[in-house]
């Protein structure tokens, strides 16, 4: 992949807290327009490696590169810093004030100026779904409110790199889908977006790809594309209005197939199966020219679970 194309790219990237490695050589390449998950359990290492993205923090040994340019602690590179959007896990919204006037408050620090400023606050609270909330004291926001408006204030500068730190633990599952959303949006208007979690299935639905981080290692780094391709087994479901016996006799006849399981009473089974598309019309067409009345034939994937078990890593939940 050349340099120019990556979002981000790390080489050797190295933190160690005394004796302690809390990121060890990661080799991260995440492509421009990604949405990236890195999962990871509790001391992982996924903190420190964030706040490294987000130059809060200095790499003990290793180099970052953000679309292309070196990213450096010291005061080089304002410019680009001035493009990463970082929520922090931890980040402190200021509950005495209301939410128009913390937006308008960290507007200011980004010297976004008047009349341009006040449109972005308008923009990123309908975006974040708070309009209606605008004149509201932060202390009386529900906390997916409150998650929300954090994320407004991450994008009030229109950074070309998110990243965010487990965004939506602690969320109800309707706070979660709505952070979902949002995440979706800023992804199609073409933000790199990096989020952790220890929760595979906050990352499921949204990512492009993920990492997997052990004891400061990074374990897997893949396309979810990819790990479909690799890990995942296809299977078919399978149903006729004739008798199960004849269709079984059939499907002995096709390579792909492996193994069946018997759905009960639907008169269909469900096939695991090795073929690509092609292959799986072609069983098809076998299967009507044999003259099995089929009434049901549709291909499911194995959800993404499933698949992080087979990697064999210890996070998989
Ligand atoms: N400032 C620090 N000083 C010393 N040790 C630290 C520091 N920050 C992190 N560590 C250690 O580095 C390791 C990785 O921590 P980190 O917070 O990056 O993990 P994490 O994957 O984000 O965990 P969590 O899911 O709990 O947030 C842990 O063992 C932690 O105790």
């Amino acid at each position: 992949m050349i340099e120019q194309e990556l979002a981000i790219s790390t080489s050797n990237l190295t933190k160690q807290f005394d004796r302690h490695l809390a990121v060890n050589q990661v080799e991260l390449q995440i492509e421009k327009g990604e949405v990236y998950g890195l999962i990871g359990p509790n001391g992982a290492g996924k903190t420190t490696l964030i706040r490294m993205l987000a130059a809060a923090e200095d790499p003990t040994i290793g180099e970052i590169y953000i679309y292309g340019d070196r990213l450096l602690r010291n005061d080089s590179n304002t410019r680009l810093k001035q493009r990463i959007g970082y929520l922090p896990d931890d980040f402190p919204v200021y509950e005495d004030l209301n939410v128009w006037d913390y937006l308008d408050y960290f507007a200011r620090l980004y010297y976004l100026k008047s009349p341009h400023r006040r449109r972005r606050l308008q923009e990123v609270l309908e975006l974040v779904q708070l309009t209606s909330k605008r004149t509201s004291k932060i202390n009386t926001l529900s906390r997916g409110m409150k998650q929300r408006l954090s994320l407004a204030r991450t994008i009030l500068h229109d950074p070309i790199l998110l990243l965010l730190d487990e965004p939506v633990s602690g969320l109800d599952p309707i706070a979660r889908m709505q952070f979902r959303e949002i995440i979706k949006v800023l992804q199609t208007v073409g933000m790199t977006i990096f989020i952790s979690s220890h929760v595979l299935s906050d990352l499921a639905q949204l990512c492009t790809s993920v990492g997997i981080m052990e004891l400061g290692f990074l374990v897997e780094s893949t396309s979810l594309q990819d790990l479909y391709q690799r890990l995942s087994q296809q299977q078919i479901i399978i149903k006729t209005l004739g008798d199960l016996e004849t269709l079984q006799q059939e499907l002995k006849h096709n390579s792909y197939v492996e193994e069946w399981q018997f759905i009960s009473e639907e008169n269909s089974l469900k096939v695991n199966f090795s073929g690509n598309d092609q292959e799986s019309a072609e069983l098809l067409k076998a299967l009507i020219t044999a003259g099995i009345p089929i009434s049901e034939f549709h291909c499911i994937q194995e959800d993404l679970e499933t698949i992080f078990l087979k990697l064999g890593h210890k996070q998989a939940s």
